[in-house]
């Protein structure tokens, strides 16, 4: 049976030697042909996970399997599936991107033409004799982005790719991973802690908080997670005629700092509220949902 996974963790937890836990039973799973943004704060447990995932961090409990087989009886097949991208890029600043590139692939052992091809790929085939020490640093990502695609990877592992990046820079990255993704047909694992960024992208998500997996599943599965807990901000008048006219309507709304939060109610008792709160001489000042994208569901995931 084909393994859907290219990778997946089980269980997996992990412990620094001077301190508290850092992972907590984290079961990754990422499906053949995604864009997995894996999301949290800094200090939330990514870098540990993915240098785990590559065999950098020894493991110590649970499972990790790579194109579905445990990586420690597979470690260098899988390792030479993969193309990686964990801490800031190590290129030669006195040498041009196809020299750096020379470099790998004498050690990587795979045709010449190869460099070329990358080049192409990542969009920095015009670069010529421009030394790396002057590219900008989208340019540099994507430069290393090609070395990390030098073996041919059917999956990339970048920490954090977009880190650092101004705007301009990180659109030129996720237009490169979505087309190394939809072109290419190469499944990406990406950290981000930017939420807003990472969700022009990806298809999945797996969000983790304090070393814990908190959500994970399609966008689409999360969006409509956040639709079923959606709330909005009303404001009035009155606090408690406000309060008395929800309650009678067997809304559960909490207040704090000048307005009330209550779940988002159907078109109909809206309307109802409304009119009740206008009928008995409450101005409404302000009636809105709750933002509906990816960052005000992480914070929500994180404050509950
Ligand atoms: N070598 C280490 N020794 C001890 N503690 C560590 C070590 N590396 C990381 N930690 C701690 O483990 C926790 C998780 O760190 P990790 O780098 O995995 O987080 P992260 O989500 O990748 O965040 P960032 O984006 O800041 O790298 C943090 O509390 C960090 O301080």
């Amino acid at each position: 049976m084909e393994q859907p996974f290219l990778l997946e963790t089980r269980s997996l937890s992990h412990r620094f030697a001077d301190g508290a836990a850092v992972l907590n039973n984290i079961n990754l799973q990422v499906p053949a042909g995604a864009v997995y943004g894996f999301l949290g704060a800094n200090g939330a447990g990514k870098t540990t996970t993915l240098r785990l995932v590559l065999g950098l961090l020894k493991k110590q409990r649970g499972e990790i399997l790579l194109f579905g087989r445990p990586l420690e009886s597979n470690r260098l097949q899988a390792l030479s599936r993969i193309g990686a991208m964990i801490e800031s890029p190590s290129l030669y600043g006195h040498l041009t991107a196809a020299e750096n590139l020379q470099v790998l692939q004498k050690v990587y052992r795979c045709p010449e033409a190869r460099i070329a091809q990358v080049l192409e790929m990542v969009g920095l085939a015009a670069t010529g004799n421009k030394k790396a020490a002057r590219f900008s640093l989208g340019m540099k990502q994507r430069l290393s982005i090609a070395m990390a695609l030098l073996h041919e990877p059917d999956l990339l592992i970048l920490d954090e790719p977009t880190n650092g990046l101004d705007p301009n820079g990180m659109i030129e990255v996720r237009e490169l991973l979505l087309h190394l993704n939809r072109q290419h047909g190469i499944t990406i694992a990406i950290s981000s802690h930017l939420l807003g960024e990472i969700e022009k992208m990806v298809s999945h998500v797996g969000i983790i908080h304090h070393g814990s997996l908190l959500f994970q599943g399609s966008l689409a599965d999360l969006q409509q997670e956040r639709a079923a807990g959606a709330r909005m901000i009303l404001k009035t008048s009155d606090r408690q005629k406000t309060m008395a006219i929800m309650q009678a309507q067997g809304m559960q709304a909490t207040f704090s700092q000048d307005a009330f939060s209550l779940p988002m109610p159907g078109p109909e008792a809206t309307a109802l509220l409304i009119r009740q709160l206008v009928g008995q001489g409450v101005d409404v000042y302000e009636l809105s949902p709750i933002k509906n994208d990816l960052e005000a569901i992480f914070m929500d995931m994180i404050t509950n």
